[in-house]
């Protein structure tokens, strides 16, 4: 193992590293983009599980905690029949810790803790760090076990050496970094007990034989304190451009999207297609519990968005709908938070990744079967979005689109969105309520697009 430019501390030295690291650490986590609380100030930072991944990087579990708030969901109660929400939410951290000099580029800087076992040292983000990321990728290219962690790889795939990082800047739900162009690996930033969705999904979908999703290659895990998926390495698709880019360029220049939408369509259809093979699918009975859940969602975005209130009454009317209408194709497992962000167009060919799906809700939520509406709907929101990106805003844009996908759909699925109107109603209510809350947590200055569309569904039923 290589050696780092300064003496450290040992871990046994940091018996009390909170002691160092708390009140920094409480200052910069809820600056960060991927932390769920920003609407709750931290009350204290507890230690879960700190480990030397190499000299000079730590490994770090911490829980955030709120005062007189319960955690986890970001502030969203569980819906009823799903698991309860863990009492609060647990971050991952790579804390880089070195003497001098100040780490490059600066804005990994944390800072330099003024007390106990670290004062003195520069603290930083260890992923903005090209070499603390060399030496992550070496850990997963040599299997094996540091503490509780576990690093584990598909034998079957070489991951070359000396693959030069580099990290992602891009506004996200966790962190990335790319590696020579042929490898991204995904840091997961909140963390929850299980096998998270973005392996558990690709995986399977990878032994079912879809090539519209990049197969996970290596992962890190923990054992402690509880069973974890902590980050995926997959392949990196090279010259790829995301949907949300390539939809908003055709809008600055006025090129037609329709043929592009129809074949994400086509592409999130056969998606859906290998998730039906590759997981249980659902009765009804599911329906009825996802009404019931997105009615409670609803009500508590709105306990935290006032804007909502005065629509939640017309908004709850599509969700009542649900329960009694033509309930489609049987719930199936879905990638839960499809929008243009989550595909990426390499050649002539559409790619679907994340499949967390939506970071506030829990885990066990994510994986229970449901309506592929709940994705199409996700998708037609994305292209309203995008539309609304431009003044003046651009319906008939996003109207277009939103045919041209169904179409897409309906000839891979053999069931067409668009003749399911209730549902789609219902997921494109549920969806939007989500933005509302989403934007207002991390974009107010966004909450303007989804909140056109609650008027829009409350006013006119679609
Ligand atoms: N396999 C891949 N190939 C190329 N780029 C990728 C790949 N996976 C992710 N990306 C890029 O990384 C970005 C963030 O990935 P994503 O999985 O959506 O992370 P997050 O959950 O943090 O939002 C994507 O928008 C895309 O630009
Ligand atoms: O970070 P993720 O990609 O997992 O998803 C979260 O962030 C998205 C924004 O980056 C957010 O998507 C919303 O904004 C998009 C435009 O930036 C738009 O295309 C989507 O339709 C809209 O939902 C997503 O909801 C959130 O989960």
């Amino acid at each position: 193992m290589p050696k780092t430019a300064s003496p450290l501390p040992g871990t046994a030295a940091l018996v009390d590293p909170m002691a160092s690291l708390g009140s920094l650490l409480r200052e910069w986590l809820p600056r960060q983009r991927w932390f769920a609380g920003k609407d709750r100030p931290v009350t204290d930072l507890r230690l879960l599980s700190m480990t030397e991944l190499f000299p000079g990087c730590l490994h770090l579990l911490v829980q955030a905690e709120h005062s007189g708030v319960p955690g986890g969901h970001g502030g969203v109660p569980a819906p009823a029949g799903t698991t309860a929400a863990p009492p609060a939410d647990c971050y991952q951290l790579l804390l880089g810790v070195r003497r001098e000099p100040a780490p490059r580029p600066h804005r990994a800087l944390i800072g330099r803790p003024a007390a106990g076992p670290l004062a003195g040292f520069a603290v930083y983000d260890a992923l903005c760090d090209p070499r603390s990321a060399q030496l992550l990728l070496e850990r997963l290219r040599h299997p094996g076990a540091s503490g509780p962690l576990r690093f584990e790889a598909d034998p079957a795939v070489p991951i070359p050496a000396g693959l030069a990082p580099r990290v992602l800047d891009a506004e996200q739900s966790n962190s990335s970094i790319v590696y020579g162009d042929e490898f991204i690996l995904k840091v997961f930033r909140r963390i929850q007990p299980g096998v998270n969705p973005d392996l558990e999904v690709p995986w399977a979908l990878a032994r079912q034989g879809c090539r519209r999703v990049p197969a996970p290659v290596a992962w890190l895990r923990t054992t402690r304190p509880e069973a974890a998926t902590l980050g995926v390495l997959q392949p990196f698709l090279r010259d790829a451009a995301d949907g949300w880019t390539l939809a908003l360029r055709a809008l600055a220049t006025g090129d037609d999207f329709t043929a592009q939408a129809h074949q994400l369509g086509q592409a999130t259809a056969e998606v859906h297609l290998a998730l039906a093979e590759a997981f249980p699918t659902g009765t009804h009975r599911e329906m009825a519990r996802t009404a019931a859940a997105m009615t409670e969602r609803l009500e508590a975005a709105a306990h935290n968005v006032p804007a909502l209130r005065p629509y939640t009454a017309r908004l709850r009317t599509a969700f009542a709908a649900l329960a009694g209408c033509d309930a489609g194709p049987p719930a199936q497992r879905v990638h839960g938070d499809l929008h243009l962000g989550q595909v990426l167009r390499a050649g002539r060919e559409w790619f679907v990744i994340d499949f967390e799906g939506e970071p506030s809700r829990p885990l066990a939520e994510r994986r229970i079967p449901e309506s592929p509406v709940r994705d199409v709907a996700g998708m037609l929101r994305s292209f309203d979005y995008a539309a609304r990106q431009r003044r003046p805003w651009r319906p008939e844009w996003a109207r277009r689109c939103r045919e041209a996908y169904c179409a897409g759909y309906a000839s891979r699925a053999g069931w067409d969105p668009r003749k399911k109107h209730a549902l789609l109603r219902a997921y494109e209510t549920d969806r939007a309520v989500y933005e509302v809350l989403y934007e207002a947590r991390h974009r107010p200055d966004w909450l303007a697009v989804p909140m056109a569309a609650i008027e829009r569904l409350a006013v006119r039923g679609g």
